[in-house]
């Protein structure tokens, strides 16, 4: 098999606040694979930001890796020193989309001074050359007056041209990886769908893996190959998109799907609430809200277990040994 583009292997962080260390994520585990989008997804609180951070490596003051791998093209990213991540990695290998356009440009330089700036460090060529291909990307993203966006500045364009903006700046560096942090959250949804659309078209056409970060189950149904559903920081069911959103295995896949508001036989919230890191219980996280929790799930470490097709499902149900339900 192809060496993964991204493979996160049993990572671990906590992060010292005030209350004590926080085990915010605790097992986290999936491959991405050349030319691929993975969905990785999860309620507000389950740790997407900081599995994001974790990759890029800019985790806050007081965090810890507390253990697993982050291997970028066969290279374990946690071990690399700052320097490193600035020469080699961030904004040029691997880019970042971010979730709100309205925050990530600086308002008081044009948009071609910032792009530019980005292509400067880290691309070979002349500004004139980095010039061209900015209009090109610009035109490829469907930006307006392509030319003319260069000189302009980022109060100039809408919310969706903005992001159109944030993709052409992430893709300027040909990068291998694309990280996006729920990129579409902050549109309305003509134009959530169209730069889903975009995205995909783009993936395609240069062949780059993305890293999907969201919350929204139909965002990873339309855009995804595969997925990894994240629940309080520990990934519990992953595989292609499809067969895990056709037929879940994991209880708390399961109950995040009859949340979803499109389904027909109606909406059904989950009972409880995520577990706050510095609280969580032992064991499977969800297993307190669980309907199929057995007396085992408290005392069970995490161990994704492999099934058909790629599918990897951490829950104590696909044990090889039999379990007791909780009476
Ligand atoms: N610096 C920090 N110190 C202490 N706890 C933190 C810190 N950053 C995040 N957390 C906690 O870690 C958990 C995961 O947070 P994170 O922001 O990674 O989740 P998320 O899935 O991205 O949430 P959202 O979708 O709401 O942005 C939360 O309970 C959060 O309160």
């Amino acid at each position: 098999m192809a060496m993964p583009v991204l493979e996160v292997e049993a990572l671990r962080v906590a992060i010292r606040g005030d209350e004590g260390m926080a085990r915010i994520l605790d097992h986290i585990a999936f491959r991405l694979e050349t030319g691929r989008i993975l969905g990785v997804v999860g309620e507000s609180g389950c740790g997407k930001s900081t599995l994001i951070r974790t990759i890029l490596g800019i985790l806050p003051r007081g965090a810890q890796v507390g253990g697993g791998r982050v291997m970028f093209e066969g290279e374990d990213l946690l071990a690399f020193s700052e320097a490193e991540l600035n020469r080699q990695v961030r904004g040029s290998r691997i880019s970042f989309i971010p979730q709100d356009p309205y925050l990530a440009l600086n308002p008081v330089f044009t948009v071609g001074a910032q792009l530019l700036e980005t292509m400067r460090r880290h691309r070979h060529g002349t500004r004139q050359d980095h010039r061209a291909e900015l209009v090109r990307l610009l035109r490829r993203v469907q930006l307006p007056d392509a030319e003319a966006a260069l000189d302009r500045y980022p109060h100039q364009f809408s919310g969706g041209q903005r992001q159109r903006l944030l993709i052409a700046a992430a893709l300027a560096c040909a990068p291998r990886l694309v990280v996006a942090d729920e990129p579409t959250t902050a549109l309305d949804v003509t134009t959530q769908q169209q730069i889903l659309l975009l995205l995909r078209e783009l993936v395609e056409e240069t062949g780059v893996s993305m890293l999907f970060v969201t919350h929204d189950l139909g965002v990873v149904a339309e855009l995804c190959d595969d997925l990894c559903v994240i629940y309080a920081g520990q990934s519990v069911e992953t595989g292609l998109a499809r067969a895990v959103l056709g037929s879940p295995m994991h209880p708390y896949t399961r109950a995040l799907l009859a949340c979803h508001p499109d389904r027909s036989e109606g909406f059904v919230g989950i009972p409880g609430a995520v577990p706050s890191p510095l609280r969580a219980p032992p064991g499977c996280r969800f297993a307190p809200r669980c309907p199929e929790a057995r007396q085992g799930c408290p005392a069970r470490a995490p161990q994704p277990r492999a099934a058909a097709s790629g599918r990897a499902v951490d829950c104590i149900l696909y044990d090889p040994v039999p379990v007791e339900a909780v009476s």
